[in-house]
């Protein structure tokens, strides 16, 4: 008897807290203005199992279309915006607002110490202070010093695509999984050109010490746990037992070992700091030792790597990939590619400076690949300051909400693009009206982030990227062995396509 009524109170206790809860948000919530799906008012939970279907990003871009809204509520505390005109305000260079708790989930574990980096870090003081030392080596020109390490990299794929899956004209008995060879390249490069050595991905052809297997997991669980991120204290960082699949730990460990043994062959002298006239990004952070001599050390190299390591590969293959797999798609925009870059005989592997704004057909490809497939495509969130965010329309956001942009939304705004938004067009790229085509620039350049917390190695991506493209499409065809093939897409943070099985005729 008394066990019954225990439990009854407690059955009432919890029925009056829901509608306390939900007469709250209807009448009193400061955002209850804000349009969304009717479960994001009330839990988190609800986005991240949407995340973790693996398509927040055409699910934010339909949301906006279906509220019709530039703002949608898709949290309790969360505002998704979608007018290109705030990116300079949300992610601003000075007075920068923080990264939400979203981020923490990122944070690496090791010995029960967390540790966080340039990436994830919500403190903006202690982020420039990082940053500074390194910042500098980011420039395009900077990054050109490792061209020649790209084109070690380049020559290993193509050597290896002439041997196992080159067909001559009128043969395809060849078939060669692009998504596998294209990671296996972005990935590769990242390593020879921070460390000034691959990880043997291309050599081996595998994914060595499950480097790649292990960040995808690690992104398929930041992806929805970063939704809910209070998630995250009762999984990866639970102090009791580990639960899930220790984000970036493969990666970090990775750095931890090949800075140690670089180290041991320099003081052995078994090896020059220098090989090859190339400074890699290890002998440059190196040598950081005798100009910032309280700041540092190899944790600090290590935590400057693993950037490398962490942001370099997946995101720059989710663009390889989408690139070759729309160009597929639209036989128009293939042929003019292929057309000019015929004329345009390059010396392979492309060099920087014979691309570099003389073959502007490919750069419209690759502009118009970032633009319909961002290569991390979830909102990035901040923290409305004091004073709260007064939209355009008039409608004000409380400071302390979490609000931010999906490079996806304000990529497929048809205001700045054009109503073909959902097609892959690079002709929208060749135009002779100047203020649309800043415009677009301005909004599609949002895939690499923006003010303060930009993408440190977005020279480097785009580097990678025309080389790659103007040396491939030079030498082969590359297409779909069935052209109607849908590849697998799934977003978690980066974005990850698969299934794309291609054959390569040679051309040059
Ligand atoms: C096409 C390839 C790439 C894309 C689309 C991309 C995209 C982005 C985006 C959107 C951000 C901002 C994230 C945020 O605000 O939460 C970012 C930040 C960052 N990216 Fe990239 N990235 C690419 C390649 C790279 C490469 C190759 C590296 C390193 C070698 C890199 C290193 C970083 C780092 C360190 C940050 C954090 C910057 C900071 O907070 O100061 N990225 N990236």
């Amino acid at each position: 008897m008394t066990t019954y009524i225990g439990i009854s109170n407690i059955t009432w206790g919890l029925g009056l807290l829901v509608i306390i809860r939900i007469t709250w948000e209807l009448l009193f919530s400061p955002l209850r203005a804000f349009p969304g799906p009717f479960l994001a008012r009330f839990t988190d939970l609800w986005r991240a199992i949407v995340t973790a279907q693996g398509r927040i990003d055409s699910t934010h871009t339909l949301w906006h279309r279906k509220y019709n809204s530039s703002a949608v509520r898709i949290g309790p505390n969360t505002i998704s915006i979608s007018d290109p005109n705030l990116i300079k305000t949300i992610y601003a260079t000075k007075d920068a607002w923080t990264k939400s708790h979203m981020y923490r989930v990122n944070d690496v574990l090791i010995k029960g110490q967390r540790i966080s980096n340039i990436f994830n870090t919500q403190d903006n003081v202690w982020h420039d202070k990082v940053m500074k030392p390194i910042r500098g080596f980011w420039t395009m020109t900077k990054v050109l010093e490792v061209e020649g390490l790209i084109d070690e990299t380049l020559s290993k794929l193509t050597e290896k695509l002439d041997a196992k899956f080159a067909n001559e004209p009128g043969d395809s008995s060849k078939v060669c999984m692009m998504n596998d060879w294209l990671g296996y390249f972005a990935w590769d490069v990242t390593a020879n050109i921070s460390f000034g050595q691959h990880y043997g991905f291309i050599e081996q052809e595998r994914d060595v010490d499950n480097l790649i297997v292990d960040s995808t997991k690690g992104l398929y669980y930041f992806g929805p746990i970063s939704q809910i991120p209070w998630v995250d204290y009762l999984l990866d960082k639970n102090p009791l037992v580990r639960i899930g699949p220790k984000p970036t730990l493969t990666g970090v460990m990775y750095a931890f070992k090949v800075v140690a043994q670089y180290q041991r062959e320099i003081a052995q002298k078994d090896r020059t700091e220098n090989p090859g006239g190339v400074h890699h990004y290890l002998d440059k952070y190196i040598k950081l030792k005798d100009t910032y001599p309280d700041m540092v050390d190899d944790n600090q190299i290590v935590n400057w790597l693993m950037l490398n390591v962490l942001a370099g590969g997946d995101t720059t293959s989710a663009i390889m990939r989408a690139l070759v797999y729309h160009l597929a798609k639209t036989p128009t925009a293939y042929k003019k590619l292929t057309d000019e870059l015929d004329s345009a005989q390059l010396s392979l592997p492309a060099p920087w400076r014979d691309i570099n704004g003389k073959v502007p057909y490919l750069e419209a490809v690759i502009r118009e690949t970032i633009r319909i497939n961002p290569g991390l495509a979830m909102v990035l969130e901040r923290v409305v300051p004091e004073g709260g965010l007064t939209l355009p329309d008039g409608r004000f956001i409380p400071a302390g909400t979490k609000v931010g942009i999906n490079p996806h939304v304000t990529s497929r705004d048809p205001e700045v693009f054009g109503a073909d938004v959902d097609e892959f067009n690079p002709e929208r790229w060749i135009t002779k009206d100047d203020a649309r085509l800043r415009k677009m620039r301005d909004t599609a350049d949002f895939a690499f982030g923006g003010g303060n917390r930009v993408c440190m190695g977005r020279y480097l991506a785009q580097l990678e990227i025309c080389k790659l493209f103007a040396t491939l499409y030079s030498l082969y065809d590359i297409k779909l062995v069935d052209p109607e093939h849908e590849w697998k897409y799934h977003n978690a943070w980066f974005v990850y396509q698969w299934d794309m099985p291609m054959i390569i005729t040679r051309r040059r």
